[in-house]
This record gives C-alpha cells, structure tokens and sequence, in this order.
C-alpha cells in the first residue's frame, strides 16, 4: 500500500573518476568522469523506506544538474506519495511545467535530467513501498489490482487507433484470462459500417458489448450494427448520452441495444429513469447504468437495486458501472465490498456533498479554482 508524505529530498553530486583512465571517453567526450545527481527522498512513514534516483552526468555537469533538482524540489515536498501515484500523469505534467523551469527546457537539457532523477526516485519509492521490482510494479497495474480486488468486468475505450486497440485489447485479455468479461467503449466515434468494421477486428477479443459505437441519436444505425455484431457475440450498449425516454422506447423497439444504460443525471431524475426501467423489463433487456463522472455511482445504485428488488429482480447479464474517483466529496460515499455495490442505508439519493469540497471548488471563487485561474491566465 502507498502511504506516507515526503519530507526530505536530498541530492548529492556523485562522481568517479573515470578520466584517470580514459574510460568512456569518445571523440566528443574526452575527459568523462562518470557521474550522477543522486537523490534520495524520504516519507514520514514509518517504514524508513527511501526512494533513490538518479541521473547520468558528467563530472562538472552535475553541479548545474544539482542545482536543477532542488529547484524542483518543492513540487514533491509535503506531497502525499498516494496523490503523486495516484495521478502520475497529472504530477509528470506539474514537474514539467514548472512556469519558470520549463523555459530552460522545456523537457530537454538540464532541467529534464533533474526530472528524471526526482521521478526515477519517486518510482523506486513506490516500488520499494509496494514490495516489487519496477517492471513488476507495471506489469501489475493493468488490471492487476482490480482482479485482486474481486472484479470481474472490465471495461477498455477504444475506437482512436485500431492497431492501439488490438494492443491492448490484448493486454487486457491475457490479464484477466477468457472467463472475465470485457467490454469495450467506442463513445461515438465511428460512422455505422466503420462500427461494423472495426469490431469485427476487437470480435476476437470477446467482448461482451461495444457502448456508444455511433451517434447516440442514430437509432436505426444501431439496430443495423446490433445485427452485424450479435452473430459474432457481441451485444450493443448505448444510453449514457441518450436524452430521454422516448429514444430508449425507439432503441427497444428497433432491437438496437442488447444492454441499457441508464443515466441518474441526463434523465429526468429518478421519475423517468422508473419509466425506462419498466420499458427494458417490458422488452427483456438488461439495465446495466452509466455510472463514474462526479457523483453517477451514489446515485445510480438506488436506481439499479430498486431495479433488481422490484423490476427486473435478475442479476443476470446485469452490471452497474464503477469508477474509482471523486466519492470522497460526497457525505455518504458509495461503499464497494468484493467488487459490489452495498446498498447505502443513509436517508436520501446519496447526493448530499461535503461542505468544504463544495466551497473549496466552487468556480471560479473556490480555494482550488482561485489558485488555477491566475496561473492559467498568466
Ligand atoms: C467523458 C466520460 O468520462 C466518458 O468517457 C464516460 O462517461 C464513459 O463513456 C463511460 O462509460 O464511463
Ligand atoms: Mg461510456
């Protein structure tokens, strides 16, 4: 498990004295003593675990790389290792666009060797934490995770690039193996015989359905990418962006979908998402909701055990979408047990947010948006 904030980042200029004897030197480098800006960070945990980095250099280079490395240093200090990893791309992108530091990049040079070393000890921090080599810290983090935690049902986007999709399409089904379900997610992006295409290729994966192949008004173009694919096992799910009931009446109706998603928040609220229910069970077709965004998870799920209580009362080919995001903003959270919804016991649709996150992001005068705002006008 991550934990701990980093306290402490040093970094020392190492060097050996590789010149004495020529070592390494070529028709560029004549005088190379091998060398590394060395750093170290440390966490107030109490595991005394340490996270070392570096980055080559050469003899008198690391000075100036040094200096790089502490300059960086204040975006990793006080930072909760968790929020670090837990949104790595968010951090990479922080340290390198460092408002002053990028310019003498940006990302090359001096300032970009210093990156290395702080991220390089920040990885070997995680790993170290984590009790894994690197490349088994990777190698794990696919799915690796959710399996451990119980999922079952996995969901992948696709439809930007195909060889990319069959890449990791791939991936993905040799982690979580034939049993497990896949599905895929193509948010609108393809024309109706583009859909058809396309999934023909990802058919070997197995997916259980393609969601949003085409434009969400496109109700017929559905019923005709619905018989193509459901010869070759594959159901169509759309819903997420379908913006009433008459256009999931129409989608039942032309056989276009094979699971529908219900949506707590583009639908009229609970009172038409009752009347799409009752549709789906009239036409024998699964409910299966849009959830993540910001709060879809607390809402939905009194929509989908409502469903199975009193309308459907079938798991079967049922499932209801989770994403791991934005709950702690809310006063009665979703609760996850082994890859399940508990059912929330707190009066009320679970809508309620906490206090302080609301101030804290209210736009633009909330605390978070106070401090983007100037730094993206500037
Ligand atoms: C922009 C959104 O996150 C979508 O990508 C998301 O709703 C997605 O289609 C989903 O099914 O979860
Ligand atoms: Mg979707």
């Amino acid at each position: 498990m991550v934990r701990g904030r980093i306290s402490r980042l040093s970094v020392r200029d190492v060097r050996f004295p590789t010149s004495l004897g020529g070592h390494g030197a070529d028709a560029m480098h004549t005088d190379p003593d091998y060398s590394a800006a060395y750093v170290v960070i440390e966490t107030d945990a109490e595991d005394g675990i340490k996270g070392c980095g570096i980055t080559f250099t050469l003899g008198k280079g690391t000075e100036v790389v040094v200096c790089a490395v502490n300059a960086l240093a204040h975006h990793v200090l006080n930072k909760d290792l968790k929020d670090i990893v837990g949104d790595f791309r968010g951090f990479y992108r922080q340290l390198t666009s460092d408002g002053q530091l990028r310019w003498i990049g940006p990302e090359k040079g001096v300032v970009h060797l210093a990156t290395a070393a702080v991220l390089n000890a920040v990885w070997d921090l995680w790993a170290k934490q984590e009790g894994k080599p690197v490349w088994k810290l990777l190698v794990d983090m696919l799915c690796a995770q959710a399996l451990k935690d119980g999922w079952t049902r996995f969901k992948v986007k696709v439809g930007a690039d195909l060889q990319d999709d069959m890449r990791r399409c791939q991936i993905i089904r040799d982690m979580i193996g034939p049993e497990k379900t896949l599905m895929m997610d193509a948010n609108q992006r393809w024309d109706v015989p583009e859909a058809v295409e396309w999934m023909s290729k990802l058919a070997k994966f197995k997916p259980l359905w393609i969601e949003e192949p085409t434009s969400p008004d496109d109700i017929l173009g559905h019923a005709t990418i619905s018989k193509a694919l459901v010869p070759l096992g594959i159901g169509i799910a759309t819903g997420e962006q379908c913006h009433n009931r008459v256009i999931f009446k129409q989608l039942l109706q032309a056989k276009a979908l094979q699971f529908l998603q219900i949506d707590s928040c583009r639908l009229g609220s609970v009172n038409e998402n009752l009347s799409v229910l009752l549709m789906a069970k009239k036409f024998e077709i699964p409910v299966c909701p849009h959830a993540g965004g910001v709060g879809l998870c607390e809402l939905v799920q009194h929509l989908i055990i409502f469903d199975y209580i009193s309308v459907s009362a079938s798991l079967e080919n049922r499932v209801c979408e989770y994403v791991d995001h934005l709950h702690e903003h809310f006063k009665y959270p979703v609760m996850i047990q082994r890859a399940s919804y508990m059912p929330p016991k707190d009066p009320g649709y679970s809508t309620e947010m906490k206090e302080e996150s609301v101030k804290k992001h209210q736009y633009p005068d909330g605390e978070v948006w106070k401090k983007l705002l100037p730094a993206q006008e500037n």
